[in-house]
């Protein structure tokens, strides 16, 4: 389990290299779309991202994965607590010598970290939201706070546009574009799951959306398929892109190697928002993917977007 040991540490952890690998494993058996963007990736900030993958994915298993129900507001102020030693300097484990490495090598701030914690809590104790505005909070916190820590670790350089005389100056960091990219990923994934989260008891879509399109709670656990649901669907999908679109506007300023994976990610994850509108928005009986072939046929268009836009 997670709980930190209150007697001195009597093993031995792994080795920086070993506890890169276990990040690495974990990244590419979960997810499988940033896997692939963090292939395009210099060594480096590959790495990095992993262990920070590997951090993020622990933190969404302590409400999500197969223990959940073992885990309390106690657990996640445990995970709190090893989260801080990590910032001090202290692994706790195996995939924390590869976070505390990363914590090094990149000035990564705790926050976004306390603030992801602080939407598992969410998690905890809420399964209903009552406008988009609340929603938009808890996909910042589990998504949003995501982009910030990744952000930190791609860099910043200005864009090629930039005229000689603006060299030097310093660039400021595309933080709401990188927030509005987890967000739009957050959305996209809620849309995508909506039959299966509805089924644990969680329902991210908005109440007062779903009044709006006089689609009930019933109609969800139902999975019914009408003009309503269509609407309300179509609606999200929307609302998804824009985020998408304004996440766009700021990958040119992240630093050159940064730009192809990004794009490719940010291509790939929208394009499930396509696959639910080929499935005439049936998220409940047809899983929305993108097929293998598919996403290897998007990185020459990531590629060509990250040289010229
Ligand atoms: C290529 C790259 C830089 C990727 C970042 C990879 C990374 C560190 C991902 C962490 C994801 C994670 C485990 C988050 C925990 C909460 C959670 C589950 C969020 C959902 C992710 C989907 O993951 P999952 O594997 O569960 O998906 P499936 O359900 O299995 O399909 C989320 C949807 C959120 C993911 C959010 C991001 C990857 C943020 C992206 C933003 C950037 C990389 C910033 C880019 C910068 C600019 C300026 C645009
Ligand atoms: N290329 C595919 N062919 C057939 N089924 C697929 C394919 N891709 C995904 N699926 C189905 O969707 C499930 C999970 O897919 P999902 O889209 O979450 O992929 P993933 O591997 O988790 O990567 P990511 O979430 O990062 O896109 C698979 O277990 C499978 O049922
Ligand atoms: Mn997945």
């Amino acid at each position: 389990m997670l709980q930190l040991s209150e007697f001195p540490r009597m093993t031995t952890l792994a080795s920086l290299e070993h506890a890169y690998e276990l990040c690495r494993q974990i990244t590419a058996k979960y997810a499988k779309t940033f896997y692939l963007g963090t292939l395009l990736m210099p060594e480096a900030k590959r790495r990095a991202i992993w262990a920070i993958y590997a951090w993020c994915r622990r933190t969404d298993e302590l409400v999500d994965g197969p223990a959940a129900r073992l885990t309390t507001a106690k657990t996640l102020d445990e995970w709190e607590a090893q989260l801080e030693s990590a910032f001090a300097g202290n692994p706790a484990d195996d995939l924390d010598v590869a976070l505390v490495d990363t914590i090094k090598q990149f000035p990564l701030d705790i926050q976004p970290f306390r603030d992801m914690i602080a939407g598992q809590r969410m998690d905890l104790y809420r399964s209903r939201y009552e406008t988009f505005e609340d929603l938009n909070l808890y996909c910042y916190r589990v998504a949003g706070t995501v982009g910030l820590m990744s952000t930190v670790v791609m860099g910043v350089q200005p864009p090629r546009s930039t005229t000689p005389w603006d060299c030097g100056q310093s660039q400021t960091t595309p933080t709401e574009e990188a927030v509005a990219l987890g967000i739009a990923n957050q959305l996209t994934n809620i849309l995508r799951d909506v039959g299966e989260d509805a089924r644990r008891g969680r329902i991210y879509l908005p109440q007062e959306e779903l009044a709006r399109f006089n689609y009930t709670e019933q109609d969800l656990m139902n999975g019914v398929v009408d003009n309503r649901w269509r609407e309300l669907m179509c609606f999200q999908i929307q609302r998804a892109r824009k985020f998408y679109a304004q996440a766009e506007k700021g990958i040119n300023v992240l630093s050159e190697d940064a730009r192809w994976p990004v794009w490719a990610a940010l291509m790939l994850y929208s394009k499930i928002l396509d696959a639910i509108e080929r499935n005439q928005y049936d998220v409940f009986r047809c899983r929305a993917y993108v097929p293998n072939v598919r996403k290897l046929l998007c990185l020459p268009t990531a590629l060509l977007r990250a040289k010229v836009l």
